[in-house]
């Protein structure tokens, strides 16, 4: 199974280029699907500093590149913009997809200590993988100068996992997070 990323999407916007990638997980055991926006580069040679995006429930890595509208700031800024997918998908676990905030499209950008949910990984796939995936396999990517930052199930992974990797990430970015429990 392939782990270097194939690109499968592209689409030009604000000068740059919104790109979805598709690659095997072996932390999660399933193929994943990412997305990256590159702004405009005035020279090949240049690397872009990295801004993760964390979405939350229910949403794939398509939500925020699609809806957010992000690509303009980060095309004037020169930021590259890092989507991952929200959870590991198609592996068929039983009532993995029952619930809307459990399962599929639910990994909470954590590790999972059931045997049952032993994919779902997305804390290790987050801040160890995906960094060193794109470190091997995007030269204009300075993955050394990253920020992280998300909403709702995303903005707890981000605020989660910067405070427990504070010498990874220079910046994070988070919107209110609130649950109605009933
Ligand atoms: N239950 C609903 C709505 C799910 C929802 O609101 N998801 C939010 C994130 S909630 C916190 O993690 C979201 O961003 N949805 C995607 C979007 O593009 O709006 C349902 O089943 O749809």
């Amino acid at each position: 199974m392939e782990t270097k990323p194939t690109e499968i999407g592209s689409s030009k916007m604000f000068g740059g280029y919104n790109k979805r990638y598709k690659h095997f997980s072996p932390t999660l055991g399933c193929s994943m699907t990412f997305h990256i926006y590159f702004p405009p580069s005035s020279s090949p040679s240049h690397k872009f500093p990295i801004l993760y995006w964390l979405s939350g429930l229910t949403c794939t890595d398509e939500n925020f590149i699609i809806k957010s509208g992000a690509q303009r700031a980060a095309s004037a800024e020169g930021v590259a913009l890092i989507a991952p997918d929200t959870s590991p998908r198609g592996l068929n676990v039983e009532g993995e997809a029952d619930s809307w905030d459990f399962g599929v499209g639910a990994g909470f950008y954590l590790n999972a200590t059931q045997q049952k949910w032993k994919n779902w990984r997305m804390y290790d796939y987050v801040v160890k993988e995906l960094p060193k995936l794109l470190s091997e396999n995007f030269p204009q990517l300075d993955t050394s100068k990253a920020s992280i930052s998300g909403h709702s199930m995303g903005g707890h992974g981000a605020l989660t996992i910067y405070l427990k990797n504070l010498d990874k990430y220079k910046v994070v970015a988070v919107e209110i997070l609130i649950y109605f429990i009933d």
